[in-house]
């Protein structure tokens, strides 16, 4: 199986908080604090790498937290490569309330990248592709950094393609869009992400239209309603799988986890969509049973065995 290649031009410091009931307003004291190399791209990584698969992951870094993004990403073994930016790397906190059940995440937007380091970052996906080792998809990951281009993430799908291998795309707003219309193969917005982007009111009407702008497989993952999954050759409905109950946990990093095995899943050229929605709900329920994003719970194959999975007719 060729291996996933993910880039990520926004990554982030991840710190998590788990706190035993959270009250607004209110002083906390936090026993473990967990402070990683993070940011949408390096966790899908991560878990590529976790379970066995081969991974690179491509991330720009800068400053204190970048330099500190680099020890975290070396120690964890993930083979890496990281652009050196003048802009210091961001952080991302994730408050999660143990007995609450909820979980608040604050993202830093990041800081704008220099026209030259952006042409390095897509240098150094054309170099991964042109490595001796054979890649067999890219995974474009996370919000852009403020001032970014437009085309930076369609760019990265046209090399891919160019390349013969699929591309995914796991972003927020118009640049959901934009790769949609570069015609990736897959993306993977949340709900919000995806209801938010089209301007749509309805889920299916929002999938559906990202279908229409050129992509091939959406896959829209909704917390404890599970994940739906719409493809362009499939017009008549779409699928959706489902855990019997909703796990608890911390979510961060969930939708990683369902790119992780999404991204496997076509690496090893297979684009089913009922494989890649079983994986992705399974693995990315997995990571919901875990501390902190960018790993999941060897519960994976079990979870697997417990969906539900449903095909909706739609006029
Ligand atoms: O600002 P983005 O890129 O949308 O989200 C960033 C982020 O919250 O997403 C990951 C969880 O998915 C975290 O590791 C990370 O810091």
């Amino acid at each position: 199986m060729g291996r996933v290649v993910t880039v990520t031009p926004n990554p982030a410091i991840d710190i998590s908080y788990h706190v035993a009931g959270i009250t607004p307003g209110a002083s906390h004291r936090v026993e473990s604090p967990i402070s990683r190399a993070g940011g949408k791209g390096l966790n899908v990584a991560r878990v590529v790498h976790q379970l066995g698969y081969p991974a690179l992951a491509l991330a720009t870094a800068g400053g204190t937290t970048g330099a500190e993004l680099a020890t975290d990403l070396r120690a964890s073994g993930v083979p890496h490569r990281l652009v050196p930016v003048a802009a210091e790397t961001r952080r991302s906190i994730a408050l999660v309330d143990t007995v609450g059940g909820e979980t608040s995440i604050f993202n830093e937007l990041g800081k704008p990248l220099e026209p030259a380091e952006w042409q390095a970052l897509a240098a150094a996906v054309v170099e991964s592709l042109e490595s001796g080792k054979r890649t067999g998809v890219i995974v474009a990951s996370g919000s852009l950094p403020p001032g970014a281009p437009a085309d930076f993430y369609p760019a990265i799908v046209r090399l891919a393609h160019d390349a013969g291998i699929p591309a995914v795309a796991d972003t927020s707003g118009p640049a959901i869009i934009a790769a949609a219309r570069a015609g990736a193969d897959l993306l993977k917005p949340n709900h919000h992400e995806l209801l938010e982007a089209t301007g749509e009111s309805d889920l299916e009407a929002a999938a559906k239209r990202l279908i229409g702008e050129g992509a091939k497989t959406v896959l829209v993952s909704a917390g404890a309603e599970g994940m739906f999954a719409f493809h362009h050759a499939a017009p008549g409905g779409y699928w959706s799988a489902r855990l019997p109950e909703a796990l608890s946990g911390n979510p961060t990093g969930a939708g990683d986890a369902a790119v992780a095995a999404a991204a496997v899943v076509l690496a090893a050229g297979n684009p089913d969509i009922r494989t890649m929605l079983r994986k992705a709900t399974a693995w990315s329920a997995a990571a919901v049973l875990m501390p902190a994003a960018g790993e999941i719970s060897p519960l994976y194959a079990d979870l697997e065995q417990q969906l539900i999975l449903n095909w909706k007719e739609t006029p």
